[in-house]
């Protein structure tokens, strides 16, 4: 549905391939050289191993491609991202489980990164891993005011890496960042909107693209390397732990994952999930 609605609207792509499996697409407008990532893998959007690997090639392809920005969002109805993958976090086999955490550490640092402006479209609930992943854009437009977001890996009895945290804090600040992590807060589109979590919410999917667009527009006279050299010194202080400590960050998670209470509490909330 939206993937039509992109196409219809500036009828330019040049490009409109799916990657494989078809979780995600990506279209590229020709005439303003934004590319558009639709997350497609449905009931939810959850980022398993291989969902992962295929955003983070898509990144590298659209830093081939010399696009201008990006657009974020997803295909489904009323979710964005639900995070990673619980059934991942399962009784995990630590190899798999290594993998996942150095995939969604590049990942991250992928898209933190981009030498392109992004925006998310955040058009429905974006709990944890999902929150990062709109986080880590430059500029976040929300669809409300019925969906969620937040940091809410408290609430499964985990603990968000020291960088999910780092992303939260250089969003909303130490303070609000604190009070949400630990609480594990999912927070309404206009709660949302009001501690800064999110930049605009607007009441339907075709206005949050035009804004998206809008903000993106900004760029146009603005020089790419001006751009990200900015973003590269406001966002170097955000990355340089994870960058030094991937090892450790990774130590951890497998360690933590694999104890016995965690376990207890994913088992708990999957079961919740299915009810
Ligand atoms: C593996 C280790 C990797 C290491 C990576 C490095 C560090 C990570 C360390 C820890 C950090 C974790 C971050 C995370 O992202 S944890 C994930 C947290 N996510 C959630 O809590 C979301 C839970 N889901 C929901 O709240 C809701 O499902 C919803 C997204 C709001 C959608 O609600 P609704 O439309 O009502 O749909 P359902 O609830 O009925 O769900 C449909 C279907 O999908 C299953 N499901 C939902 N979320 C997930 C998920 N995140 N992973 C897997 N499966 C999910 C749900 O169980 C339903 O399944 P069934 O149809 O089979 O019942």
């Amino acid at each position: 549905m939206l993937r039509r609605y992109i196409l219809n609207k500036t009828n330019t792509f040049i490009n409109y391939r799916y990657a494989s499996q078809s979780m995600l697409q990506s279209t590229i407008d020709d005439k303003l050289g934004i590319a558009t990532l639709v997350m497609n893998k449905p009931p939810v959007n959850s980022l398993n191993l291989e969902f992962l690997e295929e955003i983070k090639s898509q990144l590298t392809q659209f830093k081939n491609d010399k696009i201008r920005g990006m657009i974020l969002t997803s295909d489904l109805q009323k979710i964005f991202c639900a995070g990673l993958d619980i059934t991942e976090f399962s009784n995990p086999n630590p190899e798999r489980l290594s993998k996942i955490c150095t995939t969604f550490q590049d990942t991250w640092l992928a898209l933190y990164l981009t030498q392109f402006p992004t925006v998310a479209v955040i058009n429905g609930h974006s709990p944890a891993g999902g929150c990062l992943l709109a986080m880590s854009c430059d500029y976040r437009v929300m669809v409300g005011p019925n969906y969620t977001i937040g940091l809410n890996e408290t609430k499964l009895g985990i603990v968000a890496p020291k960088w999910f945290q780092d992303c939260m804090v250089a969003v909303i600040g130490q303070r609000k960042a604190e009070v949400s992590l630990t609480t594990g807060k999912m927070y309404t589109t206009d709660q949302a909107l009001q501690i800064g979590l999110v930049d605009e919410s607007v009441p339907d999917v075709d206005n949050a693209i035009n804004k998206g667009i809008q903000f993106l527009n900004n760029f146009q006279k603005i020089s790419p390397w001006a751009y990200k050299m900015t973003k590269d010194i406001r966002r170097q202080p955000t990355v340089q732990w994870l960058i030094d400590n991937k090892q450790k960050d990774l130590d951890f998670v497998v360690k933590s994952m694999m104890s016995p209470n965690v376990q207890k509490s994913i088992g708990l909330y999957l079961q919740s999930l299915k009810k």
